[in-house]
C-alpha cells in the first residue's frame, strides 16, 4: 500500500541541538498510529515539522506523490493535513454547534462573514450536526463550551479538525488533562473515525496506546528507535529500557 505521508531523513536543529534527527516515518491509509517516547524526545517538534509550523533543516516530507517540505502550514491544511494541539484552543462562550459551523465556513472561505449568511446556511448546520453526532456530541450541541466536561472539549477539538475534511489527522496528546474515565471514550471516538482518514497521535498513557493503536513509532532523543505493531513494541527490550522508571505498565 502506498503511504499517505512519508518523511525521509527529516530533521531540525535549534542551534547546535538536533531536536529531530534523520526520521523516516510513514503513515498508511487508515492508520491509527501512535508516536511515543520520553519527555523531550521530539514528538511535538516532529508534528510541527509535519504541519509546517517549523521548516526542517534536513530531509523531505511527502503527502502521497506531492512534496510538502517547503509548503506553508496553510497550504498543507488545505491539502488535507489537520491537527489538534496539546492545549485547549476553543472559544469558551461559543456552543459546539456554532464552533463547528465556524470551522466549516472557514474551510469554505466564508470565515469573515460567517455570522450573517450562515444563519441561513442550512448545509453548514446540517454538516455540523452530522459531525457532532459522529463524535457523540450531538446532545451537547447547544451547551456553551465552557460548561462541557474536559473530555468533551477535547472531542470538540477533533470535530473542529474534522471540519476541514482532512485525509490525515495529527493529534498531539488528545487525552492530556482528561480524567481517566473519559479518556477511553475519547479514544474510542478516534478509533471510529472514517477509515479513509489516517491518524497519528502522541500519547503518554501506555494503556491507551496499546488499546487503540495498530502501529507504534518510538522516538528517543529525536530519532526513531523502532516501529512495529503493539505486540512487537511490547516485547522489544530496547523500548522497555527507555521506559524503565517512566511508569509504563505495558512496556
Ligand atoms: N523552538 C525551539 N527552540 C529550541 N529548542 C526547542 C524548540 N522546540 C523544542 N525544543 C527542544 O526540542 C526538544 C524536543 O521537544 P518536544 O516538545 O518536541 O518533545 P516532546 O517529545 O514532544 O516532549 P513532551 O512529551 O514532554 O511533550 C526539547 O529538548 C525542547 O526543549
Amino acid at each position: 500500500m502506498s503511504a499517505v505521508l512519508r518523511t525521509r531523513g527529516l530533521g531540525i536543529s535549534f542551534g547546535a541541538f538536533r531536536a529531530v534527527d534523520d526520521v523516516n516515518l510513514t503513515l498508511e491509509p487508515g492508520a491509527r498510529q501512535a508516536l511515543i517516547g520520553p519527555n523531550g524526545a521530539g514528538k511535538t517538534t516532529l508534528i510541527n515539522l509535519l504541519t509546517g509550523v517549523f521548516k526542517p533543516t534536513h530531509g523531505t516530507i511527502h503527502m502521497g506523490e506531492r512534496e510538502l517540505t517547503a509548503l506553508s502550514a496553510d497550504k498543507r491544511a488545505r491539502m488535507g493535513l489537520a491537527r489538534t494541539f496539546q492545549i485547549n484552543t476553543l472559544f469558551p462562550s461559543l456552543t459546539p454547534l456554532l464552533s463547528v459551523v465556524l470551522a466549516i465556513s472557514e474551510r469554505d472561505g466564508l470565515g469573515a462573514v460567517w455570522w450573517r449568511p450562515l444563519k441561513r446556511n442550512k448545509a453548514a448546520f446540517d454538516e455540523a450536526h452530522a459531525l457532532l453526532g459522529r463524535l457523540k456530541l450531538d446532545a451537547l450541541a447547544d451547551v456553551p463550551v465552557a460548561e462541557l466536561a474536559y473530555g468533551k472539549q477535547r472531542l470538540l477539538e477533533i470535530a473542529l479538525a474534522m471540519a476541514a475534511r482532512p485525509r490525515i489527522l495529527l493529534l498531539d496528546e488528545p487525552a492530556a488533562g482528561v480524567p481517566e474515565d473519559e479518556s477511553g471514550e475519547l479514544f474510542e471516538a478516534i478509533a471510529e473515525l472514517p477509515q479513509d482518514i489516517s491518524v497519528l497521535f502522541i500519547e503518554h498513557d501506555m494503556n491507551l496506546v496499546f488499546r487503540f493503536s495498530r502501529r507504534i513509532s518510538v522516538l528517543v532523543a529525536g530519532r526513531i528507535l523502532t516501529e512495529g505493531s503493539p505486540a512487537e513494541i511490547g516485547r522489544d527490550p530496547r523500548v522497555r529500557e527507555v521506559y524503565l522508571g517512566h511508569g509504563a505498565a505495558h512496556v
